[in-house]
C-alpha cells in the first residue's frame, strides 16, 4: 500500500473530521458565510508565506539533487503562482495587498505552520513530506468531492471558482505528483520503526487543518 493510504487509513477519524468539516459542505452549497470566507482568505495567505518557507526547509533536507528540485518547483509554485492568485482573489472579495500582508496571523495559522516547520526541522525529508501531505493532498480529495457532488449546480455559488481550482487538473496533477514523490522518499527511507512517529505528524497534520477550517467558521 502506497504510504500516504496508509497514513490515511490509519488517521480515518482526524481525516473525516478535515475533509468532511463543516466549512468543506458549506463551500459546496454556497451556504457557508462570506466574513468566514474572507476571514480564511486572509489566513491561507499568510499560511502559504510559511508554506513556501517549508518547501524551502525541503530543499536543505533533501537527499538528492532530484528531491533538491522538487522541493524548489515547491517554492517557485507558491512565490511566483499562488500567491497572485491568491491575492486575485482576495482583491476580487474586495481585499487588498496591505491588508493582507498587515494582517496578524491567527493562532490557528501559527499553530498549523509551526507545527509543519518543526517536523521538518527535528526530522528527515520523509517526516517533512507526511506534515505536508494531508495538507496537499487533503485539498485535491476536498476540490474532487466537491466538484462531484455540486458541479451541476455551481453556477451562482461564490466559492465556484475556489472548488474550480481545486478540482482542476493543474492541482489534481500537483498533489499526485506529491504522492508519488512521498512513495519515492518513503522507499529510501521509510522502515517499520519509523511508522508510530509519522502516524502521529500525520493525524496531528490533518486536525490543524481542521482547526484552520473551524478558525474560518467562528469568524462569521
Ligand atoms: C490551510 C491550507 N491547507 C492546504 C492548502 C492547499 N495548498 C497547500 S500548498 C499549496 C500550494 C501548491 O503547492 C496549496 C494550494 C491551502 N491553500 N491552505
Amino acid at each position: 500500500m502506497h504510504l500516504f493510504s496508509r497514513l490515511k487509513a490509519d488517521a480515518s477519524g482526524d481525516w473525516a473530521s478535515y475533509v468532511e468539516h463543516q466549512f468543506v459542505h458549506e463551500l459546496g452549497t454556497g451556504e457557508l458565510p462570506k466574513s468566514s470566507f474572507r476571514h480564511y482568505l486572509v489566513q491561507d495567505y499568510l499560511f502559504l508565506i510559511q508554506f513556501a518557507r517549508a518547501y524551502a526547509l525541503g530543499i536543505y533536507k533533501s537527499p538528492t539533487p532530484q528531491d533538491m528540485r522538487q522541493s524548489l518547483e515547491g517554492v517557485k509554485a507558491i512565490m511566483d503562482v499562488e500567491l497572485d492568485l491568491h491575492l486575485e482573489l482576495c482583491a476580487s472579495w474586495g481585499m487588498s495587498r496591505e491588508d493582507i500582508e498587515n494582517a496578524p496571523e491567527a493562532a490557528q495559522t501559527i499553530a498549523y505552520t509551526r507545527f509543519v516547520l518543526e517536523a521538518g526541522m527535528a526530522g528527515d525529508l520523509l517526516d517533512l513530506q507526511v506534515a505536508l501531505a494531508p495538507c496537499i493532498i487533503g485539498y485535491a480529495e476536498i476540490g474532487k468531492g466537491l466538484a462531484e457532488k455540486h458541479g451541476q449546480t455551481l453556477d451562482g455559488n461564490p466559492y465556484k471558482r475556489w472548488i474550480e481550482e481545486y478540482s482542476g487538473s493543474t492541482y489534481q496533477n500537483l498533489a499526485a505528483e506529491f504522492g508519488a514523490w512521498i512513495d519515492a522518499t518513503a522507499g529510501v527511507y521509510l522502515t517499520e520503526a519509523r511508522v508510530p512517529r509519522l502516524r502521529k505528524l500525520f493525524a496531528k497534520a490533518s486536525q490543524l487543518e481542521a482547526d484552520f477550517w473551524q478558525m474560518g467558521l467562528e469568524a462569521s
